[in-house]
């Protein structure tokens, strides 16, 4: 688990409680939990762009809590990365809240994966699977609450939605009655992908609890996360490929400006992003913006001062592009 600064300080802006913001009356913008993707560098950028709440990718809670490598592979922070959320995959009560309570001193609070249909994770126990346990989900949820002190530390669930909506809210009624913060719902079963979200859905599981609900799903601009957000009547918003695609689209742009794709260039290889990471966001983000041939020339890129050099013969100078 690396921290770049100030490893042990809860920072300043972790006060700007999530739980408060979901209650604020406002769209709460949130940045997704993708694995591989929604890594230090690329939450820095997003903050930049006025997303309001990141996750980190999906960790297994069981190697975190087992192997220090995978703690420092796994998790990196810093001061100014937060609010933030670090969200798990875990089918124990126990080794989540041991994970738990080695994240509570950088994080606002954990997430339970009870939406990834991937079939390793279902075969695992982890991930969507969970939705037809809702008292693994409430042992859980007991667990960290019981042991992580402060009642401010979040404990939050992220879920598709069953064939049957009467299963779905009454696992989210469970979860509430449980104690959980808020739960986000991607509004797809887990044999869908690229069926249109049930919206609907979304906004049926908000009239029917109290706490915050977060609508996830097919989100591609601050438009339409506004128009997500007053269609369900929910707390917030959450944006994953959206985000890959364009990570300043909270902030209005309809598509990624240059500025962002130099601000990338500057935090990846501030924080020391792999090349591997910080090459496919770039590709995410130019997708729209580059022709065919382009891509071919671009993707095939295989250092970092290669692709300097593309986007310095691309598209201008760094600093004049700064002041576009
Ligand atoms: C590359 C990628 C990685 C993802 N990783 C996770 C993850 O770690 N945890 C999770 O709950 N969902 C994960 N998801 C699912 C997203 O969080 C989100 O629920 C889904 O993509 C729908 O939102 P979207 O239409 O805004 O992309 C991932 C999605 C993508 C595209």
């Amino acid at each position: 688990m690396r921290s770049d600064s100030l490893p042990t300080t809860i920072c300043q802006e972790r006060k700007k409680d999530p739980i408060e913001m979901f209650h604020s009356g406002q769209l709460v913008k949130v940045c997704a939990p993708m694995v591989r993707y929604s890594k230090l560098a690329f939450r820095t950028l997003v903050r930049k762009y006025s997303c309001d709440l990141c996750y980190t990718p999906m960790i297994i809670a069981a190697d975190f809590v087992r192997s220090i490598k995978a703690r420092d592979s796994e998790f990196t922070t810093n001061q100014g990365d937060c609010p933030l959320i670090v969200q798990f995959a875990a089918n124990d009560a126990r080794l989540l809240s041991d994970a738990a309570l080695l994240v509570c001193p950088y994080a606002n609070g954990i997430d339970i994966n009870c939406g990834c249909p991937q079939r390793w994770a279902m075969a695992d126990g982890y991930g969507a699977c969970l939705i037809n346990k809702p008292e693994l989900v409430h042992d859980m949820v007991r667990q960290v609450r019981n042991r992580v002190e402060s009642p401010r530390f979040s404990v939050s669930i992220k879920i598709r939605i069953h064939d049957d909506l009467a299963r779905t809210i009454d696992l989210c009624r469970k979860a509430e009655a449980t104690g959980v913060s808020w739960i986000t719902v991607h509004g797809r079963t887990v044999e869908e992908r690229h069926q249109p979200v049930h919206y609907d859905a979304i906004k049926m599981i908000k009239e029917n609890v109290s706490i915050p609900i977060v609508a996830n799903g097919d989100i591609r601009s601050l438009k339409e996360a506004e128009n997500v957000w007053q269609m369900t009547g929910t707390d917030g918003v959450m944006v994953a490929r959206g985000l890959l695609a364009n990570p300043a689209m909270f902030a209005g742009y309809e598509e990624t400006p240059l500025k962002c794709i130099w601000d990338w260039v500057d935090i990846s290889l501030e924080l020391g992003t792999p090349f591997m990471c910080f090459h496919q966001h770039l590709m995410y983000m130019m997708e729209k913006i580059t022709s065919r041939q382009e891509k071919r020339v671009f993707n095939a890129l295989s250092s970092t001062s290669a692709v300097l050099d593309y986007l310095t013969d691309h598209y201008g100078d760094e600093s004049l592009s700064k002041s576009l």
